[in-house]
């Protein structure tokens, strides 16, 4: 069975829904995001500022190949599938569940977090990351799964139903 993991852009419910499948499945979560954060020793913010997006990618990419072939959960960030080696993985490793948000609810959900650099950027640029990604998460998604009305627990039923 190849791992289950969740994409989609900042602010969907990646780490949140993660955990609840986490739980129900009975499987360990790994959530990129924090896994990097542990490996480094630093924030992302910082990662970014010091050491550039570039490299936040490759960290990214290899803390993803080192999850192939394990019985768990991936949470991951809302920019991974921007690095084309970790979109090959995805597409040939790894079973992906989009979970797609209108801009709007993702605004709602992050408005002012200081823990995600490219969304401290002005509302239009912000709309055109939003829109380039969406691009990218379909092209490597097994299943999209619209967000906008649905709580966790209706999320984690409807992901268990499709992840056989
Ligand atoms: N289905 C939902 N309904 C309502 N609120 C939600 C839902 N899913 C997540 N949230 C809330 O939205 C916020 C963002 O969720 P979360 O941190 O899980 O997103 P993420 O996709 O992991 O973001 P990132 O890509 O930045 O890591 C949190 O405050 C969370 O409680
Ligand atoms: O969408 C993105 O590019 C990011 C999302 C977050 O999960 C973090 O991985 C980081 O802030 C970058
Ligand atoms: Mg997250």
């Amino acid at each position: 069975m190849k791992p289950l993991t969740l994409i989609g852009f900042m602010g969907v419910g990646k780490t949140t829904v993660g955990k609840a499948l986490s739980q129900k499945l009975g499987k360990p979560l790994i959530d990129t995001d924090q896994e990097i954060v542990k490996y480094e020793g630093r924030s992302i913010p910082e990662i970014f500022a010091d050491s550039g997006e570039a490299y936040f990618r490759k960290v990214e990419s290899s803390i993803l190949e080192d999850q192939m072939d394990k019985d768990l959960i991936i949470s991951t960030g809302g920019g991974i599938v921007t690095n084309e080696r970790s979109r090959e993985y995805l597409k040939n490793f790894f079973h992906n569940f989009w979970l797609d948000a209108s801009l709007e609810v993702v605004e709602k959900r992050i408005s002012d977090d200081e823990e995600r650099p490219l969304w401290k950027v002005k509302r239009e640029a912000r709309i055109e990351l939003f829109n380039k990604r969406r691009k990218l998460y379909e092209a490597v998604a097994d299943h999209r799964i619209s967000v906008d009305h649905l709580e966790v627990n209706e999320l984690v039923e409807e992901i268990s139903k499709l992840y056989l």
